[in-house]
């Protein structure tokens, strides 16, 4: 019998509303019905995902914070650690800056391996520090990430397609930025949505004609059943 082949999906950009922010509902029934291993590889702090996990009912298989976070549903592997983008952000925070979230900050308050930047924030500045500090800024197109440059998404997939035993060659990745870039060499089948950049256009297989999760479903809908 045919079956589904594995995912790997991004969350911003690629299952987020057509309008560009917050998911999209539509999404939750097929990924919960989907019938292979679904693999959430996110820039997001690592409770995101495993909520959006829990929340549409599969199982846990996240790597979070461009790859610095990994969590096979067994264990969690950490590739990175915070101390060095926090120099980095503490340098900027002290030449008058701010990395834009409020006083509580949501977004970093639980990261555990980089330091993510609101868009609204002079980049700048922030490239020449985190350089010093021998680390990269990449601009995702939600937030910028001040991260080491070795962890990626990709070696996330990779740790957790081994650990799950999932052929990588079987699986189907969907994504729309710079940090989807090594998912798309790492898996079978690379999707980038319309709204994606030049970085991820370039490295996938495929460019759909669709935005975020209209995108997204259309290619749920072409590759069910397909392995
Ligand atoms: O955290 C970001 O900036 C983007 O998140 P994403 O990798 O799920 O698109
Ligand atoms: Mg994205």
């Amino acid at each position: 019998m045919a079956a589904d082949p594995p995912l790997v999906l991004d969350i911003d950009g690629t299952l987020t509303r057509p309008e560009g922010w917050g998911i999209d509902s539509r999404v939750f029934d097929p990924l919960r019905e989907w019938d292979a291993p679904v693999v959430i590889a996110t820039g997001k702090a690592f409770p995101y995902p495993v909520a959006l996990c829990h929340f549409v009912a599969i199982p846990e298989l996240v790597v979070a914070e461009n790859g610095g976070v990994v969590y096979t549903g067994d264990d969690v592997f950490f590739t990175a650690d915070r101390e060095a983008a926090q120099a980095v952000t503490e340098e900027y925070r002290a030449a008058g800056y701010d990395l834009g979230w409020g006083d509580e900050d949501t977004v970093n308050r639980w990261r555990e391996t980089e330091i993510a930047v609101n868009l609204e924030q002079p980049i700048e500045p922030l490239r020449d520090i985190a350089a010093e500090h021998g680390l990269e800024v990449i601009d995702t197109g939600y937030a910028y990430h001040v991260k080491d440059a070795d962890p990626n998404k990709g070696d996330g997939v990779v740790t957790i397609a081994d650990h799950v035993g999932i052929d990588l060659d079987d699986c189907v990745a969907v994504g729309d930025s710079i940090n989807d870039v090594s998912t798309f060499e790492a898996v079978g089948r690379s999707f980038a949505v319309a709204n994606a950049d030049e970085p991820a256009t370039r490295a996938a297989d495929e460019v759909l004609d669709d935005v975020h999760a209209d995108a997204t479903l259309a290619v749920l809908e072409r590759i069910r059943g397909t392995k």
